[in-house]
């Protein structure tokens, strides 16, 4: 998605210089007929083309698309908040989910939650889960708790993999334990910078570790840089969290996360710890850019509105199962 929005960019404003360029010299070449004739061969072709650029141009203009390109937050700035409001979509209940749903929606980047040394016992946690699996494209994920883990071009589940094949189950109850905490800590400053009390938030499913590579994709899975609204993709989601556990441009380059505004495109360049949230309706489209090297890893952790949507903490428990 971001190669295709880049090559708008490109045919509305670069192109036509670039195109008229081409033109002038494959065209005498190719003809091997006068510079006159070649003006009068040309002119038709160069027409077309102001053309194709101009419907290209004003379909950019009627999406309301720009191809402006903000940075929200920088990957080496620390930020104890950055906030930004946007105006609310017509995606939420407000009757039905009263002291929850959001009457003021944005965005806010806080990276004071979640310490370094947290992030990285979560990228151990992971890695250790994706040594059993991974996808064989550039995306994996693995769901604490419904145990799903990407393999292959597929998924299993984690839990009863380890079990099938007579393994110690990895997780531990502390590292269980550090999730909740971390949740919680994400929870509370929803609720506080939305002005609603966290009881009335629930975590809700899924909710997952991804890590992204440039492995080329094998199947839909893999493809994550597709604008796409949180509300719409995964239904039950009001609030989404994104935890990053590693570096843009020192741990990866590319995987900058971005939002897919009517005016610019803005991003926010991930660094470990550092924690994004953002209301899930079509006021926050977004896309995660595609990783150019290295490894990204970070938590999808969301909360919904809807007591019936709602999962209860991942526990040991899973292993049971
Ligand atoms: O990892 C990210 O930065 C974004 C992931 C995302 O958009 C999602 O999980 O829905
Ligand atoms: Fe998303």
């Amino acid at each position: 998605m971001v190669s295709k929005r880049k090559s708008h960019g490109l045919d509305s404003t670069s192109a036509p210089t670039k195109s008229n360029a081409t033109l002038d010299h494959a065209g005498s070449e190719k003809c091997g007929i006068s510079r006159n004739d070649t003006l009068a061969l040309c002119k038709p072709i160069a027409i077309r083309l102001t053309f194709i650029v101009s419907v290209v141009g004003i379909a950019l203009w009627c999406s309301g698309r720009s191809e402006e390109l903000i940075t929200f937050v920088k990957q080496q700035e620390v930020v104890i908040k950055r906030a930004q409001t946007v105006p609310c979509s017509k995606d939420y209940d407000l009757t039905l989910y009263k002291g929850c749903a959001p009457k003021r929606c944005g965005r806010v980047v806080m990276d004071g939650l979640v310490t370094s040394k947290e992030a990285e016992h979560l990228v151990e946690l992971v890695e250790s889960a994706l040594s059993y699996g991974g996808s064989t494209g550039g995306a994996s994920i693995l769901d604490l708790h419904s145990g799903a883990m990407s393999k292959g071009n597929g998924f299993v589940n984690i839990y009863s993999y380890l079990k099938k094949k007579k393994l110690d189950q990895i997780f531990t109850d502390d590292d269980f334990l550090l999730y909740t905490q971390i949740k919680n800590r994400i929870r509370q400053a929803i609720a506080t910078e939305f002005g609603i009390l966290q009881e009335n938030l629930y975590l809700t499913k899924p909710t997952f570790f991804s890590r992204m590579t440039n492995a080329t994709a094998k199947t839909i899975h893999d493809e994550y840089w597709h604008v796409h609204v949180d509300k719409e993709t995964y239904g039950s989601f009001f609030y989404t969290s994104l935890l990053y556990l590693t570096n843009h441009n020192i741990d990866y380059t590319g995987g900058r996360f971005i939002f897919n505004d009517a005016d610019a495109n803005r991003t926010v360049e991930p660094r470990t710890g550092r924690v994004s949230f953002f209301t899930s309706g079509s006021e926050n489209p977004h896309f995660v850019e595609k990783v150019t090297s290295g490894t990204r890893y970070a938590v999808t952790v969301s909360f919904t509105c809807d007591k019936d949507q709602a999962i209860r903490d991942p526990t040991s428990e899973a292993f049971q199962d």
